[in-house]
């Protein structure tokens, strides 16, 4: 696909974050970029930067040849019965939208196109989503330029769409689950003596730099927990007593919970 321009419908947490990482990534200009919502005064930023803001969903999309769809799961029926009769074989539509199938949402439309599911996180604001991509009914160029356009925005990979729940929940609702990780870890901190700043910095960095590792690497996360407990040292104490107390379980329940709430 040549000149694109991208419709980001539904402003929100998403759809700005997406907004932000396309800015960040120089993938296109912001003009070449709209983002709608029905209210948009939570928008000036993005349109001071020289995105396209509006509420007109119809002329966001006929002004677009990528459509991203970034409204909750309950408001994508109208969305797609409001934008319908201006998408055409040119189109290509991306949605973000949780538990929502390519079937189903085939099912919403009047005329089957082609669709691509994408399950990124909030990280894509600056460019470190992992993005779970799933297609059908697309042209192997288009699948290559959507995985070119996620690949600017962190790393992707590709999932049959039965996956796409499980996507959602490990890579999507798992910022959320590595920030109470932090959190956690930043209580724990100032009840050792840190200020909360601090404690904040440290406890982030690490996080980091322990992915990093797994990331660099390719170990294994017991091989590079081998290589930081000491024999009878605090490391294996605080694991060991952690464990006692439910961690891993506890981490897998939220996650199995998580997955079964979906559907
Ligand atoms: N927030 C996250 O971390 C992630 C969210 N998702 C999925 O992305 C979708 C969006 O999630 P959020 O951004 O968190 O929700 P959100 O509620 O923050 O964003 C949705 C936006 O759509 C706007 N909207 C609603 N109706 C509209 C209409 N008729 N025209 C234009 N805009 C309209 C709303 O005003 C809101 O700003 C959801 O389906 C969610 O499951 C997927 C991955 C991560
Ligand atoms: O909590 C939710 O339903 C959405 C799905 C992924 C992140 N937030």
């Amino acid at each position: 696909m040549s000149t694109t321009n991208i419709a980001i419908i539904g402003g929100g947490n998403l759809g700005t974050a997406i907004a932000n990482g396309l800015l960040q990534s120089s993938f296109c200009d912001a003009t070449a970029i709209t983002i709608t919502k029905r209210n948009t005064t939570t928008l000036t930023r993005l349109q001071q930067k020289g995105i396209h803001v509006t509420s007109d969903n119809v002329a966001a999309v006929k002004n677009s040849n990528v459509i991203i769809i970034a409204v909750k799961p309950f408001q994508i029926k109208d969305i797609l019965q409001e934008i319908q009769s201006a998408l055409t074989a040119q189109h290509l539509l991306i949605s973000v939208v949780t538990g929502v199938s390519i079937a189903d949402m085939n099912e919403m439309l009047q005329h089957p196109m082609a669709i691509v599911r994408a399950m990124p996180n909030t990280a894509i604001a600056i460019q470190q989503s992992i993005t779970c991509i799933t297609t059908q009914h697309t042209t192997t160029e288009q699948n290559e330029w959507v995985i070119h356009l996620f690949n600017q925005l962190g790393k992707t990979v590709l999932i049959e769409e039965k996956l796409m729940n499980a996507a959602t929940v490990l890579g999507a609702c798992g910022t959320a689950f590595a920030m109470r990780y932090i959190r956690a870890n930043i209580q724990g901190g100032i009840e050792i003596g840190f200020d909360a700043a601090t404690a904040s910095l440290i406890a982030a960095q690490t996080v980091k730099g322990a992915a990093e590792l797994l990331l660099t690497t390719q170990t294994h996360p017991e091989q590079e927990i081998d290589k930081v407990t000491t024999p009878k040292g605090c490391t294996i104490a605080g694991l060991n007593e952690m464990e006692h107390q439910g961690f891993s379980s506890s981490m897998i329940k939220g996650i199995a919970a998580s997955f079964h709430k979906i559907g």
